[in-house]
């Protein structure tokens, strides 16, 4: 696998785990927020459970007022049963309203208040009565109907105490506890309403009176107990020590003792010297502390419920900005690598193939890293540069090679082949001509009389001459023709294959050509130079370079002596 590819691929590996680890941990997080939240909601909503059961209860004092009324009815009486079913209703529409906030079901209160006006309708309709007529079954049914309400809203009230409970576990002992209180103030309210019937019409009570009122101050004790006993360390809390104390010396002192002088006057058969009203006017006011031992264990639960949602809450916005923090630094880990290492990596390696392939088109920029990149880096424009050096000293070792191969095989005056260069060419024609059975011809020649060119014009015009005839001869070449200065003012030409005719058709296109061809000297002196010429041929397995040049000097010897600027043949 290529590098590229494999930190493409790991860190997409690293990602997908950096990613479902913090994923995970906020999955955690966010729950363990949620759960706080909907606590900490259903606490509130045990205290506004708490409250409504409160209100509802506390309006059944007014409540037995209005029944043991008189005819014509007080209208202060009914003024306070009106203000208690106002806060009743207020507390039931805030316990609905925040059951609604929480898309909770308030299905419950609704059913509540259709019971709370059954029951306030049946009140109504008893107190509407004459005395006389409010038979002790009436009163009691009426009684009865209020308080089958505290039973329900209580149901309700351990269910919201459940839900908290599950998001707070420490603090199911102390919603208990507050429980019991909202119970002991219910007891506490039905020990007082039992007396009513008795106070309203003045009568004793009766026994089976007695004993649910003995039944109700056992359970309250119980109560009591349960509520005081220590089980964690809220109930070491100043705050509850004191509510609980102030509890024990208002109600469980005066409270029940005021019950105790009703039930000892009934037994006694003597006057109470109280209505309902009274009783419920000294009665109710002993219940207070309850209710405040009550609040002070709610407030206390709600206190340690924020301090745990706002810990959930701090742990939540702390998970999300180290997640995000751990996020960032990954991604800038991965461009920094991708731009610092992997990029230039990829650049150099293709840089370093290019290298080796002799290629040194590659541009190498400067840098400034002092890191390994850089090192590579320069490694990489020192290897270019000793290329490009080594590239150049090669090509000048080839030009100068090839100068010198061409020195080796040029005459230096004329620039044409030298008798060296043209005896390795001859050879190799004649191997080939041995081989293939080809004829073979060479053709000699020599300018005529140029020692008196020189002597007449100097050596320079000389050499002059000599340049232009090569000039000329090469001019005048063909297809597989070889020219060459055989030395001197001699030349030599091997034609392609042919045979001596051929061959002296070649020669006397030359002889014309330089014949035909004035010079004029660098002194302004025009010079008609001729030349002579040998031709030789043969073919055969014994055809040799010696025997055709010797046969081709004959030939040129021949053609100097019948008169120049002519062409001899001679077979070789
Ligand atoms: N300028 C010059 N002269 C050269 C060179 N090589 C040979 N010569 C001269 O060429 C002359 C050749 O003269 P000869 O062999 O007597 O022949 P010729 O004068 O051409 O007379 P024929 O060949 O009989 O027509 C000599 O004077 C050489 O010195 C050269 O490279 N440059």
């Amino acid at each position: 696998m290529r590098l590229t590819r494999m930190f493409a691929v790991s860190m997409a590996i690293l990602a997908l785990l950096v990613g479902a680890m913090l994923g995970r941990i906020l999955w955690g997080e966010w729950n363990s927020y949620r759960a706080a939240r909907g606590g900490l909601h259903a606490l509130q909503l045990v205290q506004q459970g708490m409250v409504a059961a409160e209100k509802l209860s506390f309006e059944r004092g007014p409540m037995n007022a209005v029944l043991g009324d008189a005819v014509p009815p007080d209208p202060a009486k009914r003024a306070r049963l009106a203000v208690a079913r106002a806060a009743s209703d207020q507390a039931l529409d805030s316990l609905a309203a925040a059951l609604a906030a929480s898309q909770d079901q308030s299905a419950t209160v609704t059913s509540i208040r259709a019971q709370l006006i059954a029951a306030r309708r049946e009140v109504d309709a008893v107190s509407a009565l004459p005395p006389a007529q409010r038979t002790p079954q009436r009163l009691t049914a009426a009684v009865e109907g209020m308080f089958a309400l505290i039973p329900v809203v209580l149901d309700d009230v351990t269910g919201y105490a459940g839900a908290a409970e599950q998001a707070y576990p420490n603090l199911a002992k102390i919603l208990m506890k507050a429980r019991f209180a909202v119970e002991l103030r219910e007891y506490a309210g039905r020990l007082g309403s039992r007396l009513t019937v008795a106070l309203a019409s003045g009568q004793p009570l009766a026994e089976t009176e007695h004993t649910q009122i003995q039944f109700l101050r056992g359970q309250i004790e119980q109560l009591r107990h349960l509520i005081v006993m220590s089980t964690s360390a809220i109930d070491r809390d100043p705050r509850v020590l004191a509510a609980l104390r102030t509890m024990d010396e208002r109600y469980f002192t005066s409270g029940l003792a005021l019950v105790t002088g009703v039930e000892r006057d009934s037994r006694a058969h003597q006057p109470y010297g109280m209505d309902t009203a009274q009783f419920a006017q000294r009665y109710v006011p002993f219940m207070s502390p309850i209710l405040a031992v009550r609040d002070v264990l709610l407030e206390a639960a709600l206190d340690q419920a924020r301090q745990d949602y706002d810990t959930a809450q701090r742990e939540l916005l702390l998970a999300c900005l180290t997640g995000g923090a751990i996020v960032l630094a990954m991604m800038l880990l991965m461009v920094i690598l991708q731009k610092r290492v992997m990029v230039p990596l990829a650049r150099t390696t293709r840089a370093l193939v290019k290298l080796g392939n002799g290629d040194f088109s590659i541009r190498v920029h400067e840098t400034r890293r002092h890191d390994e990149i850089g090192d590579l880096l320069r490694a990489v424009g020192q290897l270019r540069a000793a290329g490009l050096e080594k590239q150049q000293l090669e090509q000048e070792r080839q030009r100068l090679i090839e100068e010198l191969r061409l020195r080796a095989d040029t005459d230096y005056l004329t620039g044409i082949l030298n008798r060296r260069a043209f005896t390795a060419a001859g050879n190799q024609r004649l191997r080939r001509a041995r081989e293939h059975r080809l004829a073979l011809a060479v053709i000699l020649f020599d300018v005529d009389r140029f020692k008196a060119v020189n002597d007449s014009h100097g050596h320079d015009a000389g050499d002059q001459v000599l340049i232009r005839i090569a000039a000329l001869a090469r001019e005048q070449l063909r297809d597989g023709e070889i020219l060459a200065r055989y030395g001197g003012e001699e030349f030599v030409i091997m034609p392609g294959n042919c045979d001596l005719e051929g061959a002296r058709v070649v020669a006397e296109r030359m002889r014309r050509a330089i014949e035909a061809a004035p010079l004029t000297l660098a002194n302004g002196h025009v010079l008609h130079v001729t030349a002579s010429f040998g031709v030789a041929a043969s073919e055969g397995p014994h055809l040799a370079l010696d025997s055709l040049f010797h046969a081709a000097d004959l030939a040129l010897y021949r053609a100097k002596h019948q008169g120049r600027n002519r062409v001899e043949c001679e077979a070789a």
